[in-house]
């Protein structure tokens, strides 16, 4: 409980937290929790990683999905994010986003002990769930991406321009570059007009230093991608202008794992599960169907 008399911490949005699902993090930083449980016994928990300058709130339907099928389906604003505390779409290390979800899924699990575990993770979302899964190789039963930062879209990251944004961090890190362009999330107009009209949403320019620690976790992804071996979903459209599909080429010819599956959509741009309703409606279907085949079967004393 607060000290008597402390004003109620408060999100961005002036609503006390005390009023809100949260955790507080490591930091001392309260991130906003979504969850959606299913009325009978789950069959398995699923995390969503949203993606940068976005929240939770958009996977709604997708997780609502996921609860018809006895999915517990639970998710958090990042920091920095929606209704989560901390410097908007900006983040001192880019292990900040993988400790908090580890630190959310390690209360899940501690409530649920004997449920599979999957994560699914959308663009930043995609490149949080990749590291989270390295760190803990044997604890999830799958993870799917949808449209992951696998790699730097080369157009975007000319050698010049990464040594610029080197530069620049050392001299002026709170600089702010160009802001992610929402005629590349989705074909369907409305989609894009409702990311552009949602206040959760920062629409602001990116910080050099927040790229930075994007490149960083590129960087880092493609030293560990070699040994991934855990089972692994990749749905990215072949017109994504934000996150270069190669990343997901790369990552499914050069990982271990021996159950994979990739499936471009071709012309999708980059928020697949967004896109034209067939295309979304077909994302929400493999991403279904593949989570519910890999749902162990029950062991022997289990089915007692
Ligand atoms: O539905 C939705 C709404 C929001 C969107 C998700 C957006 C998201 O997460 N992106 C896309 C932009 C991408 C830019 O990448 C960089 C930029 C500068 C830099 F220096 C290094 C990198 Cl790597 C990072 C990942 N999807």
């Amino acid at each position: 409980m607060p000290e008597p008399g402390a004003a109620p911490r408060r999100s961005p949005q002036g609503v006390p937290y005390s009023d809100l699902p949260h955790i507080v993090n490591a930091d001392g930083l309260h991130l906003f929790c979504r969850y959606w449980e299913p009325t009978g016994q789950p069959r398995a928990l699923v995390f969503i990683a949203h993606g940068a300058g976005e929240h939770c709130g958009p996977y709604d339907e997708m997780a609502q999905r996921l609860k018809e099928l006895s999915l517990l389906v639970f998710a958090h604003d990042h920091v920095g994010h929606g209704q989560s505390e901390g410097d908007r779409m900006n983040i001192k290390d880019f292990q900040i986003y993988i400790r908090d979800s580890l630190q959310h899924i390690d209360l899940m699990k501690s409530r649920h002990p004997d449920l599979p575990v999957f994560i699914v993770g959308h663009s930043m979302g995609g490149a949080i769930s990749i590291l989270t899964a390295c760190e803990r190789p044997g604890d999830f039963v799958g993870v799917v991406l949808i449209a992951p930062l696998v790699q730097m879209n080369p157009e975007s990251a000319t050698p010049f321009k990464v040594f610029m944004a080197k530069l620049l961090n050392h001299m002026l890190p709170s600089l702010t570059m160009g802001s992610i362009e929402s005629k590349w999330l989705s074909r369907d107009k409305r989609q894009v007009e409702a990311y552009d009209a949602d206040e959760l949403n920062y629409h602001g320019g990116m910080r050099v230093s927040f790229g930075m620690q994007l490149m960083a976790a590129v960087e880092r992804m493609q030293r560990e991608i070699p040994s991934i071996s855990w089972p692994f979903l990749l749905l990215h459209g072949d017109a994504d202008k934000l996150c270069d599909i190669r990343g997901s080429r790369m990552m499914y010819d050069n990982s271990l794992s021996t159950d994979k599956k990739i499936k471009i959509y071709e012309g999708g741009y980059h928020a697949l599960h967004h896109d034209l309703p067939e295309v979304a409606e077909s994302v929400l279907k493999e991403l279904t169907t593949w989570i519910t085949e890999h749902i162990p079967a029950a062991t022997s004393q289990e089915a007692q």
